[in-house]
Parts: structure tokens; C-alpha cells; sequence
């Protein structure tokens, strides 16, 4: 603008004339202007409704029926979830945020029938009830972002989209915690006693762990409800209801099980079953059964599960996992603890193993279709994961060695007790100054090859996975019936000890059919199950040491990755099961002479040990810590076939 033409000089200073340049001043009429009057107009205009996570009811839709009355019937069906035990009826619930609700909400209170014979006769008013209790039914990822970040201290977006979250005080799960009701039908049907994960409680204790819960959900301004299912295969699907504290248990368990369609969500009806998890909030230490504040407490008959005094999201999954231990053998099913994929001609592995072995990683593979990480099903009918997401390791995940994982941490991801940096937001994935059990929790779509639905046919090849930190187990070798029942009811891993103070013995860890913490019957009727099935479909037991190599921790080395991979396609192709084979001292493992793209020498592993002594000492060391651990197993019989059950007992290590 010509600003010296109007200038006067006055006192040596220029003087503005505004006058004259009002036609001159410079309008940027490029854009249309915005069509609101005010801020509040302005805001209104940015975000439209829609069905079904808008958050907020709209009160109109009450003139038009059947929506209005769905809602209602959600509503109700979530008011009655909550409810108390002892007191007339549900909760005052409403749909939304109280943050964004202006006008005085609509109130669903369902009244319950009397279930407990303590029942008040007429209704007391309570504080509680007078209060209202907001529900975020089934909200979106981007609105649990919201959620956390607002709500829940350490939540963050990293550089690539994902939220981090702490999980609190615990970071990982804690099976001495978890509490199984004990009634007449269960007494019978269940594994108790020694070695088994079922700590018993009674029916009354489960209920005052459950009002516990109820109560403290119900106190809070607002609580998360997640509806969704458990199982790809449609026969045996589950409803499942989280109710939760936290958007983060929200997040998590939208990634975690199977999404409904908005259609499926509007025919929801009464779940299957439902966890109330009160995260941070303790159990009462008075209370009979309880040993410490956390107190994970599965009730069977109730259809129910509590949580109480842990945060660590795992619990809910692996709950649920309990839950299926227990409903799919009734129906024939065999539950599994592993991951699964197919490849391009429609061959089935199955990857069994304890935590940290190698399911997640080697299930994810570039070439071949995954299936599921963790939990599956098998039918007369093929495989089914139960799950719609992956919880994956991310100690030390790097780009170049797990691609698929990398680039799933991304916008939805929930990412676990990691650490980043303060700025940028870059992940340190090396850093284990929070935990070592850092996680990602993703949607199962966003592993590229993912198969979905996510179902297979009969699996082909059945993966033991063990992690030997003592490295005296082959890198791989193939078993025939009796060796892989001998394995699969070991459970045989390895954990290292803590890094501090140099090098430190490892630990065998033996856990029945690779999860014992999550079964609910007698590990040998998974057993019996299993050898049924691979019998029947002709499938071949592989066991794979994803473990160390050339020593023990702290002298050998973990075996490459690559190398592990290699191993793995070579079962998938057929290659391994014509190789040659050598029979192993001590285990009587079958291990393959040669195998494409992995150095011969690694193949028994008595060739990378440099004392020869000491790795005969470390493999007897290993083959008394089988025996003693087989003990128990010793007066069971597996299936109706007694000779399986002799040969089963025949195939542990000989020496
Ligand atoms: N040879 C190997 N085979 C498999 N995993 C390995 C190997 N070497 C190192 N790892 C690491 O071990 C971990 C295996 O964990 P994960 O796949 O999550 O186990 P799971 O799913 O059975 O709990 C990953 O962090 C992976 O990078
Ligand atoms: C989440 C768990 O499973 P995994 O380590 O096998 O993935 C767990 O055991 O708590
Ligand atoms: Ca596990
Ligand atoms: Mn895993």
C-alpha cells in the first residue's frame, strides 16, 4: 500500500491519514467466509453426528422410536451390568462425556431383579443413586485418544501415532492374584491343587469383590463400556462387555477383540460375559481369599469376571483366554495358546509357546497370511483366532527385523510403558527403564497380510516354541506323536536371570500345554485333545529353540532371528520333513542334517559349544530338570489310548 502518499510531515514525524486509505485497505477476499456468527456457531459446524459413536444422545431422537428404544435397551442392558447387589437398582446412566453435556441428560435406570437373599425389602435412596454415571459406550479411537490424554496422566502420541500409556504399577500380569470361584459344578470340572493356575474363592467373596468393583466404577464421573466378540468362527462366537475406568483398557480391548459392525453392536442384546475391571483400585486386604490388592477373580456361573488393585491390560485378555480354556473343550474345541498362519497354498502352522518365545514374531511373516498372535480355537471345522489384535513385544523391535510389527505401531496403536523422547517423540525401543514387558496392542488389520476372517483350514505343522536359555536344545527338530504330547505337557522354557550382577543361572520354567496360567482343566485333556486332532488331520510336531546357542545365557548367544526364520520356511515348504535326520543323545531329538540359508554346524547344538564337558553336563542338567517336572504326569492317562499314554511317558529324555 502506498503509505507515503498520505503522509503529512508534522513535527518531523509522518502523520497517518486513515480517511484516505479506507478504499485501499487490503481485504483477502480470496476464501468464502465462514457461515457462523459466533465461536460457539463456529464449533458446531466442525463436528456432524453419527451412529453409532456419537457419544451424545440426542434427545430428539425420542419422537422416532425404534432408535430412541434401542438406545434405551443398550442403556438399560449396561445400567443393569452395573448394577449393585444389594441395592433396587442399576445406576443412573447416560450416554456421553459429562464435560459435553449442556443439557440435563436423559436418565436410563434399570431396576434388577432380587438376586442375593440379603436384599433390602424396599428401596433406601443413596447417594449413589441420586448421582449419574456417564457411560462412553464403544467409543472410537480418536475419541479414547482424547479421552487418555485429557484424563489419564502418561498418555502421549508418539511420532508415529501411537498412544503411549503406563500401565501403573504393574507391568505384567499377576497369576498369583487370580481367583477362580469354587461351586459345586466347578469343584468337579476343574484342575485344583498343585500346579494348577486356579486358585479357589467362594461364590460369597466373588461377590464382594464384584461390589467392590460396581461400586468404585459407579463412583466415577464416567466409565468406558467395550461391546465386543471373542472368536472368528461364527458357530462359537461370544458377546463379551468390558466395563472399565480407564480410556486406555477401552483402547486396548477395541484392538484386542473382535469389532462389531455397527449393525452387530445395534443387535448387541445381553453379553455373554463380562469384566468389570477397577484398574488402580485395590481389593480389601480383610477380605478372605485375598493375599495381596490385586485380585483378578473369575466367576463361571455369573458369567463374570472382576479386576481389582492392577492396571496391566493383559489381564483382560488373557481373562477372556481363561474363559475359553473352559467353554470350548465342552464343545469339543480345542483352545490353543499360539499364534497361527496359513500360507499362499493354504498350509496351517500353529506356533505354541510361553511369553517371550517367539508366537507374535514368527507368526507375523511377510510371506504367508497371519491368522493370530496368541489365542485360537480348533474345531472339526479348522482353526479360528479368538481375538481381532496382536499384543506384540517391543524390547528391542527394530525396523529392519520385524517390518510388519514396526509399521503397525501407528495411529489406533496403544503402546505400553515405553519410553520416547521428550520432543520429537521417538520411541526408544532399547529402553527398559520403565519395564522389559514393553508392548504394542494393535488391530489385526493392520498387519498387511493379515487373513480375514480371520479362520484356516486343519493346521499342517504344530510349532513348540521354547526359548532354551541353557542352549542345549536343537534350533529345531521334528518329533513324532509321543515327543510332541511329551512337550506340549512340559511346556519347557527358559527365563534368564536378572542382567545385574554378571552371569546368573537360567531358570526352566515348565507350564502345561505352553500356558498354564490360562488353563482351566487338567493339561492332559488338552493334551489328548490335541494329539486326537493331529492324528486325525496327519499334522507334524516341530520343537524349535528360539533360545541361545554356543553356551548358556551368558556365554552363547540368543539364536539369529534370521536364522530362526530360515528354520521356520523350511518347515512351512516341506523341505524339513524329507530332510535327513540324526538322532540326539539325552532327548532322542530327530535333527535335520542340513537346512537351506542356516549354517550346518548351528543344527546340533554340541557343535557351537567350545566345552564339550560342559555341554553334556548342562544337557543332563536340563534332562533331570524334565524328569522331575514330568513327575506328576506319571499317573495320568491321556485320551482312551493307553499306549499313547506308555509311549507319551516313553519319549522324555533317556539317559
Ligand atoms: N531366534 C529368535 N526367534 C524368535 N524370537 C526372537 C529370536 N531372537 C530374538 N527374538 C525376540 O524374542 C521376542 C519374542 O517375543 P514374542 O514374539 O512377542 O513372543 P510371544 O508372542 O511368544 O510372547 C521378540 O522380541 C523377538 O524379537
Ligand atoms: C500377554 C501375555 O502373553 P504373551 O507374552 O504370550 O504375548 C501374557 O502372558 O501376559
Ligand atoms: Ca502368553
Ligand atoms: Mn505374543
Amino acid at each position: 500500500m502506498a503509505l507515503n502518499n498520505g503522509m503529512a510531515m508534522n513535527n518531523g514525524l509522518a502523520k497517518i491519514e486513515t480517511q484516505k486509505l479506507k478504499e485501499e485497505i487490503c481485504h483477502d477476499d480470496s476464501a468464502v467466509p465462514v457461515k457462523a456468527h459466533t465461536l460457539d456457531e463456529l464449533h458446531s459446524l466442525q463436528v456432524k453426528k453419527s451412529n453409532p459413536n456419537t457419544p451424545i444422545i440426542d434427545l430428539q431422537q425420542t419422537i422416532f422410536g425404534s432408535e430412541a428404544d434401542k438406545n434405551k435397551q443398550q442403556l438399560e442392558s449396561i445400567s443393569a451390568s452395573l448394577a449393585s447387589l444389594t441395592r433396587e437398582t442399576g445406576p443412573k446412566v447416560v450416554r456421553g462425556d459429562p464435560a459435553k453435556q449442556a443439557e440435563t441428560p436423559k436418565v436410563v435406570h434399570a431396576s434388577h431383579q432380587h438376586q442375593h437373599q440379603h436384599t433390602p425389602q424396599f428401596s433406601n435412596i443413596t447417594d449413589s443413586a441420586l448421582k449419574f454415571t456417564h457411560i462412553l459406550y464403544n467409543l472410537s479411537p480418536a475419541e479414547l485418544y482424547e479421552q487418555a490424554i485429557q484424563n489419564e496422566k502418561g498418555s502421549f502420541i508418539t511420532s508415529s501415532g501411537a498412544l503411549a500409556t503406563l500401565s501403573g504399577a504393574k507391568t505384567g500380569r499377576s497369576p498369583r492374584d487370580k481367583r477362580v470361584v469354587k461351586d459345586d459344578t466347578t469343584s468337579e470340572e476343574l484342575w485344583w491343587g498343585k500346579g494348577s493356575p486356579n486358585i479357589e474363592m467362594d461364590e460369597q467373596t466373588f461377590l464382594i469383590n464384584r461390589e467392590r468393583a460396581v461400586d468404585y466404577l459407579c463412583s466415577l464421573e464416567k466409565v468406558y463400556v467395550n461391546d465386543q466378540f471373542l472368536n472368528w468362527d461364527p458357530m462359537n462366537k461370544l458377546k463379551v462387555r468390558i466395563v472399565s475406568a480407564r480410556a486406555y483398557h477401552s483402547l486396548f480391548m477395541h484392538n484386542m477383540c473382535i469389532r462389531p459392525t455397527p449393525e452387530e453392536l445395534e443387535n448387541f442384546g445381553t453379553p455373554d460375559f463380562t469384566i468389570y475391571n477397577a484398574g488402580k483400585f485395590p481389593c480389601n486386604r480383610y477380605t478372605h481369599y485375598m493375599t495381596s490388592s490385586t485380585s483378578i477373580d473369575i466367576n463361571l456361573a455369573r458369567k463374570e469376571m472382576v479386576i481389582l488393585g492392577t492396571q496391566y491390560a493383559g489381564e483382560m485378555k488373557k481373562g477372556l483366554f481363561s474363559l475359553m480354556h473352559y467353554l470350548m473343550p465342552k464343545r469339543q474345541i480345542l483352545s490353543l495358546h499360539s499364534g497361527c498362519n496359513m500360507g499362499k497354498d493354504g498350509d496351517v502352522a500353529l506356533f505354541f509357546g510361553l511369553s517371550g518365545t517367539g508366537k507374535t514374531t514368527l507368526s507375523t511373516d511377510h510371506n504367508r497370511y497371519l491368522i493370530g498372535d496368541d489365542e485360537h480355537c480348533w474345531s472339526d471345522h479348522g482353526v479360528s483366532n479368538i481375538e481381532g489384535g496382536c499384543y506384540a513385544k517391543c524390547i528391542d523391535l527394530s525396523r529392519e527385523k520385524e517390518p510388519d510389527i514396526w509399521n503397525a505401531i501407528k495411529f489406533g496403536t496403544v503402546l505400553e510403558n515405553v519410553v520416547f523422547e521428550e520432543h520429537i517423540r521417538e520411541v526408544d525401543y532399547t529402553d527398559k527403564s520403565v519395564t522389559e514387558n514393553t508392548r504394542a496392542a494393535y488391530p489385526i488389520e493392520y498387519i498387511p497380510n493379515a487373513k480375514i476372517p480371520c479362520v484356516g483350514p486343519h493346521p499342517k505343522n504344530v510349532i513348540l516354541l521354547a526359548c532354551d536359555a541353557f542352549g542345549v536344545l536343537p534350533p529345531v527338530s521334528k518329533l513324532n506323536l509321543a515327543q510332541t504330547m511329551y512337550h506340549f505337557i512340559s511346556g519347557y522354557t527358559a527365563l534368564v536371570a536378572g542382567t545385574e550382577d554378571g552371569i546368573k543361572e537360567p531358570t526352566a520354567t515348565f507350564s502345561a500345554c505352553f500356558g498354564a496360567a490360562f488353563i482351566m482343566f487338567h493339561p492332559t485333556k488338552y493334551a489328548a485333545m490335541l494329539a486326537e486332532k493331529m492324528q486325525k488331520q496327519g499334522a507334524t510336531g516341530w520343537l524349535v529353540n528360539t533360545g541361545w546357542s554356543g553356551g548358556s545365557y551368558g556365554s552363547g548367544s540368543r539364536i539369529k532371528l534370521a536364522h530362526t526364520r530360515k528354520i521356520i520356511d523350511a518347515i512351512h515348504s516341506g523341505e524339513l520333513l524329507n530332510a535327513n535326520y540324526t538322532k540326539t543323545e539325552v532327548f532322542g531329538l530327530e535333527i535335520p542334517n542340513e537346512i537351506k540359508g542356516v549354517p550346518s554346524e548351528i543344527l546340533d547344538p554340541v557343535n557351537t559349544w567350545p566345552n564339550k564337558d560342559a555341554y553334556k553336563e548342562t544337557l543332563l542338567k536340563l534332562g533331570r530338570l524334565f524328569r522331575k517336572n514330568f513327575e506328576v504326569f506319571t499317573n495320568h492317562k491321556i485320551g482312551t489310548d493307553s499306549n499313547l499314554t506308555e509311549e507319551i511317558l516313553a519319549a522324555g529324555p533317556n539317559f
